[in-house]
């Protein structure tokens, strides 16, 4: 490959477990929350193109349009940060992980756009302004670059590592839009949860607040949970649609899949305590050199 071009990994997330302690004046909650990353990914491949500040989108998903994609924000928001020329770039993604899932691939793909331009462009811009960038663009956004399993708080930009049991999950994605700020909006929706130590948390004496709710609001997120439960502990990962079902097994996991009622989709993923995306940002600076095309 050549030091115009990288293709990078934009991983799913988890939430093993979501709780709701209170609510901010802004209207934003205060959670508490465990991510864990997925050997699940989209991908995304990076070409450097001669037209000064051009950010062209090859793919985006049927019903967003390029300027609302998150890819495209994250270009927009590193070039308005530079506030100079850079040539343009040409973005194609592989679309894998299921959208409005509560997977984060959006929040995903943004965070990795952000790494792989931070290093195609050569920008001296630090860790902390990027996960500035990044929570602009969305609440996910900031685990994805910390790129480490974590226990957050706040809106999510509080992270401290943690390194869940990397179970094999089963997901299942029931084919229902759930709206993240309905959910939030809702009347119903628990939001006085006594706040857990960071040690303290295990799949047992955790849920995700917003479990029932979607539930009652979507029949079909509380079937996908009910089917998953014949199998394994399961619960709504984020705001939904998707859910997970944990396995100790590989087989295990696998075995259920092939069990999934037809009209269903789902996948089974290993849990990663490790985002891909730093090492392959590292194995593509090693085998480049590095300076910046002029513009
Ligand atoms: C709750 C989580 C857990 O991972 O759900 P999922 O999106 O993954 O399902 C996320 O933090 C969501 O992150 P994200 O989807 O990026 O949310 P944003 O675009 O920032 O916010 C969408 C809307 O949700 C509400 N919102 C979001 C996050 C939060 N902590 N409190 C809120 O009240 C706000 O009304 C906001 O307008
Ligand atoms: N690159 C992208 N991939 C997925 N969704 C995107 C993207 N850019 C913008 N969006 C918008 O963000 C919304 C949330 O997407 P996603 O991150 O997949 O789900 P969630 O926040 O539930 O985990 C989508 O419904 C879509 O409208």
């Amino acid at each position: 490959m050549d030091a115009a071009q990288l293709t990078v990994s934009a991983p799913a997330k988890l939430n093993l477990f979501l709780h709701i302690l209170g609510r901010r004046d802004n209207g934003y909650h205060e959670l508490q929350t465990v991510f864990q990353f997925l050997d699940f990914s989209d991908t995304l491949h990076f070409s450097l193109t001669p037209t000064v500040n051009e950010i062209r989108l090859l793919d985006s998903p049927a019903d967003v349009a390029p300027t609302d994609n998150l890819i495209y924000k994250a270009a927009r928001a590193l070039q308005q940060w530079h506030n100079q020329p850079l040539p343009g770039v040409a973005i194609r993604l592989e679309k894998r992980i299921p959208m409005g899932g509560g997977l984060g691939g959006g929040s995903s793909d943004a965070a990795s756009t952000l790494l792989a331009l931070r290093q195609l462009w050569q920008l001296a811009i630090s860790d902390a302004e990027v996960a500035e960038l990044g929570l602009a663009l969305g609440a996910d956004v900031p685990v994805f670059l910390f790129g480490q399993a974590a226990f957050a708080e706040g809106i999510g930009e509080r992270l401290q590592p943690v390194n869940p049991e990397p179970y094999w999950y089963l997901v299942i994605h029931p084919q229902v839009h759930v709206s993240t700020a309905e959910v939030f909006q809702h009347p119903q929706l628990p939001r006085q949860t006594k706040a857990l130590q960071l040690h303290d948390w295990n799949l047992h004496n955790t849920r995700n607040d917003c479990q029932q709710l979607v539930s009652k609001l979507h029949p079909e997120v509380a079937k996908a949970i009910a089917w998953l439960l014949e199998y394994a502990p399961a619960r709504l990962t984020g705001t939904g649609a998707c859910v997970f079902g944990c396995f100790t097994s590989q087989t295990e996991a696998m075995q259920a899949l092939t069990q999934l009622p037809p009209n269903w989709n789902g996948f089974v993923a290993r849990g990663l305590n490790q985002s891909p995306v730093g090492s392959e940002l590292e194995l593509a600076m090693q085998s480049k050199p590095t300076t910046r095309p002029e513009v």
